[in-house]
């Protein structure tokens, strides 16, 4: 009953504001009264206002016990613009955008920084970028159709383009490599798995590759890739984890197969940040059986496209909110902090603008890849 009544209230508050000819500063103080968001008699109290080009920013003295509280976000409605609510030193912050974020911004906006920062999009704050070697890896999620393939082959091409004697890749496909395949023939492109064998025999690959990598840092006394001169940072892709499971459909062997993958992603991701190999986790049902406890304990970066609900924005982010996403590109990125970002938008054409002279046209498929003495053979 008291949800009905408060949702009738902040139903009401956003309509009589929308009605109303009033300023934001008014709008705002009528909707903590409306939503009884006071301590007794005593309601905040408008300290100032900051204005810039892009915000205003409101600050209240509130009375002690009261905090910022989930029902302050129908101010976003009651204002219609973007609104931050926020709590910091014992004051209310209220800051309103002047403008709501875009849904289309082109990749070129986002200037190049450093060799392992990869762009994640446009904030209401501004551009926003993620550095692999402060956060090596992350979880993507996303329902289908969101943005999530775009993104990753976003940043695949950013690394590519801005580093392309020290990034390697190993994508596990396992929508039948239809995404990724394109890449194949980029020399930065070490593996694309599309089915389960080929994916544990990459992951052996990799988890080889990570053991010699120790064995070499413990020679030369280095406690880390860094301290090592180490150049080289590895990514793993995984495209659709929910693949990754198994059922009773399958043969023993596939089986097997998928167990070893979920070992190896999980070393990976609890032993090889620090070794310059990052793990990039994408799913589309995030679901706590796909999103390994591991895995997501140590992706300290997720970004997330819409979901379809409350539960799996959960799992993906532990909040809500991504299940109410509007737009196609519009995700939530979390690490410590959290932004609601547009992520860049880059077609086809520019992609292979941009990376399509790392072709190696001697190996045009796998056959052809024997033939390459820095890849190893998969199918
Ligand atoms: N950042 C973006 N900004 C604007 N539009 C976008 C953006 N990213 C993707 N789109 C649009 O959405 C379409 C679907 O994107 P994409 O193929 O990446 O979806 P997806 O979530 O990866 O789907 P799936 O998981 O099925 O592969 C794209 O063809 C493009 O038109």
């Amino acid at each position: 009953m008291d949800l009905l009544i408060g949702s009738g209230l902040a139903a009401f508050t956003i309509y009589a504001a929308a009605k109303w000819n009033k300023s934001d500063k008014e709008k705002i103080q009528h909707t903590f009264r409306n939503l009884n968001y006071k301590i007794k008699d005593k309601e905040p109290k408008h300290l100032k206002t900051h204005r810039t080009d892009q915000y205003s920013l409101y600050t209240y003295h509130v009375p002690y016990g009261l905090v910022d509280d989930e029902k302050l976000q129908v101010l976003e409605k009651v204002l219609d613009r973007p609104v931050k609510v926020s709590f910091e030193k014992g004051k209310l912050h209220i800051k309103v955008y002047n403008k709501k974020l875009g849904t289309k911004y082109a990749y070129d906006l986002f200037k190049p920084k450093g060799k392992w920062t990869i762009p994640i999009g446009m904030s209401q704050d501004g551009l926003v970028y993620h550095d692999f070697d402060l956060i090596p890896h992350m979880t993507v999620a996303g329902a289908t159709t969101q943005g999530k393939t775009q993104f990753m082959k976003m940043f695949v091409t950013h690394l590519i383009e801005n580093n392309p004697e020290g990034v390697e890749f190993y994508i596990l496909d396992l929508k039948g490599k239809l995404a990724f395949n394109k890449y194949r023939n980029l020399k930065q492109i070490k593996a694309i798995a599309g089915n389960y064998g080929d994916s544990a025999i990459t992951l052996k690959e990799v988890k080889k590759s990570i053991q010699s990598d120790m064995d070499y840092l413990l020679s030369i006394d280095a406690e880390n890739a860094k301290e090592g001169n180490v150049k080289t940072r590895k990514f793993i892709i995984v495209d659709e984890a929910g693949e990754l499971q198994t059922d009773k459909y399958m043969s023993d062997a596939d089986k097997e197969h998928i167990k070893e993958c979920h070992r190896t992603l999980s070393h990976i991701a609890r032993v090889a940040g620090q070794l310059r190999y990052s793990l990039i986790f994408g799913t589309q049902y995030p679901t706590k059986e796909i999103l390994d406890p591991q895995i997501k304990a140590n992706s300290l970066a997720k970004v997330s496209f819409r979901l379809s609900t409350a539960v799996q924005s959960g799992v993906a982010l532990d909040q809500t909110g991504a299940e109410t996403l509007e737009y196609v590109g519009r995700a939530i990125y979390k690490t410590i902090d959290e932004h609601i970002i547009q992520t860049p938008f880059i077609t086809k054409d520019d992609i292979w603008e941009r990376i399509g002279r790392y072709e190696d046209v001697s190996s045009t498929n796998e056959t052809a890849n024997q033939g390459r003495s820095d890849t190893f053979t998969i199918g």
